[in-house]
This record gives structure tokens, C-alpha cells and sequence, in this order.
């Protein structure tokens, strides 16, 4: 049995799942997302060249994906450290890190932010989408990714001995490629040596979710301790999401504070706003899955940095707390939501 069981494996080591408190079950604290740059439209080349600038800000919001220094989350190193201080005093306790390989995986980065803020954070082993896989990963086994992954676990990764207490998130684009399938295979044989928790990204069609907790399932991965990321933009329909349900997984909606317009990855879809979001949890607390539900804000880009006028790491416990609780979501449900699915997610079995 591995010294993890029952424990939570932090960048500074392990801790008692009760000292979590309060999780963000989806963030970046430092990453890159050059491999999702949108061109912008014809005519907005200048503003995408701009610096970033207070008259620019609206644009910004709803074309995060076509400014490339928006990209560039890990030249925020400062700003970062003082909205986990400001998420601390905000009541909140832990963070789970998903930056994988192919984004820019910085361990030391996030040791050293752990250390001088006081917040445990949870770092993600495995690789992000294949647009980003390496030809080298590309060629590997499903045993020599399994084993590259439990050693980020077990050992250390990128070459530190700072281990990785998830995997995840994993990146699945849509349709699903043959490297992103080998990656979810070697995902479900190391979570089966160690009683991990799996995190996935999937592709941006309602059918992802789905086709990627098939895969796993096959290849023998547990379910009950895998989350779903980003469901805000991915299924809507209130029967298509009580079908993926069923499937077991973790339900996270991990985009709070995303309001736009147009999805630029996707313009079929309507992103559901944050009252959206709210709604869609008290539907899924009424069918019965209020310890299945977890949520975060998956800030992966400059623009929502309260720095640059964004709604920062503290806008669920300060904004869509109280939101909740005026919806018919009680404290209770609260709790388990943002402390007790985590604890029940994140601890090694
Ligand atoms: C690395 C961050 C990430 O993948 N975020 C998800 C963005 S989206 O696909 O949900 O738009």
C-alpha cells in the first residue's frame, strides 16, 4: 500500500485530508496557453498587439484566447502570490494545480507559492492535449506513459522531487486522438496502482465527457474518483447531463467567472453565465448529486487576475457563495460542495 493512502498529496508533502478546508478543485497558478491562440478577427490586430490596457478590458473578456500575452499566466508570479493571499483570507484552504505537461508545468514555482501563502496545493501529473504532445510522447507505450506518470506521483516530476497528488487534467480534444487515447489508458492503469484521483479536460462537444469515461472505464480506471472538468461548455440539455450522471464521474463546473458572448473555441456554443451555473448546480442538487458536484474558476489567462480587472481566485467564496445560498442551496450543500466532495476526491485510497 503507498504511503498516500488516506492522506492528500500537497507540493510540500502530505497532509490529512481534514486540513484542506475550503478547495478550488480546478486552477493555474502558473501556465502557458500559446497552443489555444485564436487569430483574432480582421480589424481587432491592432487591440490584439496592444497592451493590455483598462479601455481595452471589455474586448479582452470576450477575446481572452486572441491577445498572446493573455496567454502568458506564468509572468504573473507576484500577482498570483497576493490573490492566494487574498483566497486565504477569504476563507479558503486548498488549490488544486492542474497545469500537465505540453502547458508549462512549473513544480518549483508552485512549491514556493505554497510556501509563502500559506494555501496547499495539489499538483497534476500527466499531459494536457495532444496539439501539445511531444513526438516523443506521441511514440510512447501505454506502459512507458503509465510509468512516467506514477513516478510524478510517487517521485517527483520535471526532474524535482516535488510530487504530484492528482492526474489531471488530462487533455482530450474532440474527436478523442490515438495519443490522447494512449494518455487515458496509462491514466486508468496508474490510478489503479494507486488509488489516485484523475481529473479530465474533455474535448469541446457534448459527446467528450462521455467517449473519454468510456475509455477509462475500460482500461479499468475508477470512476467514482475521476472528475469531469468544464461541463459549464460542454453539456446543457438538462436529460443529456442526468445520462452523463448517471456515468459516475465527479460533475465540476470550473469556469465561474467566465461570461462571454461567443465561446471562442467553440461559437456554437452558449456558455452558461455564473447565475447559469448556479441554477444547473441546484438541478443537480434536487436529481440527487450534491456529492458529486465540485466547482472552480479554472484561471488560466491574465485578464481574470484581479490585477487586470478580473474576478481573481476569491470570487466563488466571496460572490457565488452568498449567490448560492440565495437560490435554495443550504449550508450544508454549500460545505460539501467546496469541502467535502474535494476531501472525499483528493484523498489516495
Ligand atoms: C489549461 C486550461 C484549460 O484547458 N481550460 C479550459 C478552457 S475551455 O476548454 O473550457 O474553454
Amino acid at each position: 500500500m503507498p504511503e498516500q493512502s488516506g492522506k492528500v498529496q500537497t507540493v510540500l508533502g502530505l497532509i490529512e485530508p481534514d486540513q484542506l478546508g475550503r478547495t478550488m478543485t480546478h486552477e493555474h497558478l502558473t501556465m502557458t496557453f500559446e497552443c489555444s491562440h485564436v487569430p483574432p478577427a480582421s480589424g481587432d490586430e491592432g487591440l490584439a498587439a496592444a497592451p493590455i490596457e483598462m479601455k481595452h478590458l471589455h474586448w479582452l473578456q470576450q477575446n481572452p484566447y486572441s491577445h498572446h500575452e493573455n496567454l502568458l499566466l506564468n509572468q504573473e508570479i507576484e500577482a498570483v502570490k497576493e490573490e492566494l493571499l487574498c483566497y486565504r483570507k477569504a476563507g479558503g484552504g486548498s488549490i488544486v494545480e492542474n497545469t500537465t505537461t505540453g502547458i508549462t508545468r512549473n513544480l518549483p514555482v508552485l512549491r514556493q507559492l505554497a510556501k509563502e501563502t500559506g494555501v496547499h496545493i495539489i499538483a497534476g501529473a500527466g499531459y494536457y492535449v495532444d496539439v501539445t504532445h511531444s513526438d516523443e510522447t506521441r511514440k510512447m507505450t501505454v506502459e512507458k506513459l503509465t510509468d512516467i506518470i506514477v513516478n510524478e506521483i510517487l517521485h517527483g516530476a520535471d526532474g524535482t522531487d516535488i510530487r504530484c497528488g492528482v492526474i489531471g487534467e488530462i487533455g482530450t480534444s474532440w474527436p478523442i486522438t490515438e495519443s490522447e487515447k494512449k494518455v487515458l489508458r496509462a491514466t486508468a492503469h496508474a490510478q489503479t496502482q494507486l488509488g489516485c484521483p484523475v481529473i479530465i479536460h474533455p474535448g469541446r462537444n457534448k459527446a467528450a465527457p462521455g467517449e473519454a469515461i468510456r475509455i477509462l472505464q475500460e482500461a479499468g480506471g475508477d470512476i467514482s474518483k475521476t472528475v469531469m472538468s468544464h461541463l459549464d461548455r460542454s453539456i446543457y440539455d438538462p436529460r443529456e447531463l442526468l445520462e452523463f450522471a448517471k456515468m459516475g464521474s465527479y460533475l465540476e463546473y470550473d469556469l465561474f467567472g467566465t461570461e462571454v458572448l461567443n465561446y471562442q473555441f467553440n461559437l456554437d456554443v452558449d456558455m452558461l453565465s455564473d447565475s447559469q451555473r448556479v441554477q444547473t448546480l441546484a438541478f443537480l442538487i434536487r436529481e440527487g448529486y450534491e456529492d458529486r458536484i465540485l466547482i472552480a474558476h479554472d484561471i488560466h489567462t491574465k485578464h481574470r487576475l484581479t490585477k487586470y480587472g478580473g474576478h481573481g481566485f476569491s470570487h466563488i467564496l466571496k460572490n457565488i457563495v452568498p449567490k448560492m445560498l440565495s437560490r435554495g442551496i443550504t449550508q450544508n450543500q454549500v460545505d460539501k460542495i467546496l469541502i467535502e466532495n474535494p476531501k472525499q476526491w483528493l484523498t489516495f485510497k
